[in-house]
This record gives structure tokens, sequence and C-alpha cells, in this order.
């Protein structure tokens, strides 16, 4: 595993200023976009990594996937009701479809849908961004983690587009608390910071039927890891999602911070972290690296 990692090392490199960092917040466009780093945890818990795998960035989206999995331990199926199961095949900000799908977003994972889900955790927990900072501390048996404020504040200051959707789905009846308090909680989470190595772990139960080895704990069930795998397959991409199954043919997950995280469900999980963009909003170098990997282990869910 660890040759295969510095292969795909070699691999990639020359690609290295390829790309855009995401320039929407001047916290994220300061961002040194030569750096790709690359980890791997397996399901005996062994740790492989290459690069920067130990410095933390922005986790922007992925962090949708934590904010789905803490609702669904909550709501469980109850939760499909407000937001969607398909791909929207639109960019994660779009708001077009959530006008005329009565503010019901596609899916969890464009960020209307991540948005819809965060009202649901603003309503369970008390104070939901220590929530959701204290689970993936735990996912990633790291107690140093936490979110970066410049990043979060600078989300709010340019909120207008969240903003948007957020009233929108509560002109249809689909938001229960007030839109500012529930966009505070959405950029904190966005605004974590977590290494390669942290996300490699923290999704670990993805690969290995809802346990996750690094907390001891389960996190799912194996049907809603399934679940989530499969909207992962779908919408985990935005509108890269049908060419990375095309390519990658796994489950993943992308933020505008530069991270991917992907699952080999059964075998293992990935992070692979490489901040300039392609025009999609996803990793240029992350995407090129987990198709060499897929290419590599002859591997594919499909
Ligand atoms: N795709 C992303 O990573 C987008 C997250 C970003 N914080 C936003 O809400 O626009």
């Amino acid at each position: 595993m660890q040759s295969l990692l510095n292969n795909i090392y070699q691999e990639v490199i020359p690609m290295l200023g390829q790309g855009k960092v995401a320039d929407y917040i001047p916290a994220l466009a300061c961002v040194d976009p030569h750096q790709f780093g690359i980890a791997i945890c397996d399901n005996e818990d062994n740790l492989f990594s290459v690069g920067d795998a130990h410095t933390a960035f922005s986790i922007q989206s992925i962090s949708k996937v934590f904010n789905l999995v803490l609702a669904i331990n909550h709501y469980g199926e109850g939760l499909w009701q407000r937001v969607g199961c398909e791909p929207s095949g639109l960019p994660f900000n779009s708001l077009v479809q959530l006008e005329y799908e009565n503010g019901i977003p596609r899916n969890p994972f464009i960020n209307a849908g991540a948005l819809a889900i965060s009202d649901m955790n603003q309503s369970r927990f008390a104070s939901p961004h220590l929530a959701m900072r204290d689970f993936v501390r735990r996912l990633a048996a790291n107690p140093e983690i936490s979110a970066n404020r410049a990043v979060a504040d600078s989300e709010f200051e340019y909120r207008a587009r969240n903003a948007a959707s957020a009233y929108l789905m509560k002109a249809f009846g689909n938001f229960e608390n007030e839109v500012e308090d529930v966009l505070h909680s959405y950029f904190y989470n966005c605004a974590l910071e977590m290494s390669c190595v942290d996300l490699a772990r923290s999704v670990s139960f993805l690969a290995n039927r809802g346990h996750s080895l690094c907390a001891d704990e389960q996190i799912l069930t194996p049907s809603q890891t399934s679940q989530v795998n499969s909207l992962l397959a779908t919408s985990g991409m935005y509108n890269e999602a049908g060419s990375f199954a095309f390519q990658v043919g796994l489950p993943g997950k992308s933020g505008v911070g530069g991270g991917i995280i992907a699952v080999v469900p059964g075998r293992f999980s990935i992070c692979v972290f490489s901040p300039a963009l392609n025009p999609m909003g996803n990793s240029q170098l992350g995407v090129a690296a987990l198709t060499s990997l897929t290419k590599h282990i002859n591997w594919s869910v499909y």
C-alpha cells in the first residue's frame, strides 16, 4: 500500500500548479496551491500516507458527510421527507431547482441540502457546532481538531447565496430555525480544519459497515452506511459526479478547501488533499490521484 501511494505521488506531482484555489472568500484565496497529500486507513486500522498528509486544511463540504450522519442518528428515515436523494446535476450552490421543487433540496450534499440538515441538527442540539466538533474529534481520535474562526467569519460575511437558499426553504416551510443561527453552525462546520490522516480515519466507518475503528464505535447501521455511500457515489462530487463515477468508481465527497474523501467499501477509506480546484469545484490533483489509485488497485464499486 505504501509503495502504491508513493507511485501515485510521483505520478501527480508534475501536475502541481494546475487548477485554481477557491477565491470566494479571502481566507481561502491565500492558501498555497502547491500542496498535495494522501492518506489511507485500512480496515485493520493501518494508516499509510504520503506528501502533505498531516497538514490541516479547511474541510468545507466534506463536513456535509458528518452533518448528515449526525442527523441520521437522530431522525432516521424521517430525514428523507425534508431532503431528497437524487443527484442535482448542477453546481453545489445552485438555487434553480429549489423553487420548482417546493423547497425540498435534491440531496444532502448540495448546499441547500446541507443547510436543511443543519437546520435539523440545530433543532436537536443545544450547541450544534460543538456537537459536530466533538463528533469529528472522536472519529479521528484527535482532540486538537477545531474550526478556523477567520474562515467561518468570512463565510458569514459572504453568506448571500447560502442565506437565499435557506430563506427559500423557510418560505416553503422546510426550515424550522432562524436562518442566521443555522448559517453560523453550517459555516463553523465548513471551517473545521483536519488533515488527510484525520479525515481518512474519520470516515473509516463508511468502509467498515458503519463501525469506526478509531472511535471503536458503531456510527451507522450497515444499511444506513450503504445509503450514505450510495449518496456519495451519486451526489458527492456535484456536477462532476457522473465522470467521477466513470473514472474513479468510488463513493466520494469533495470540499472547496481541496480535500476529497473516498471509500472502498469493505477495504479502506482515503483522503486526498490539494487546494487547486477544477471548474466544478473539486480538487484537480485529488481527482487525478484517485483515478490513478483505482486504476492501480483495479477496483471499482461498479
Ligand atoms: N463545495 C463546498 O465546499 C462549498 C462550501 C462553502 N462553505 C459554501 O457554503 O459555499
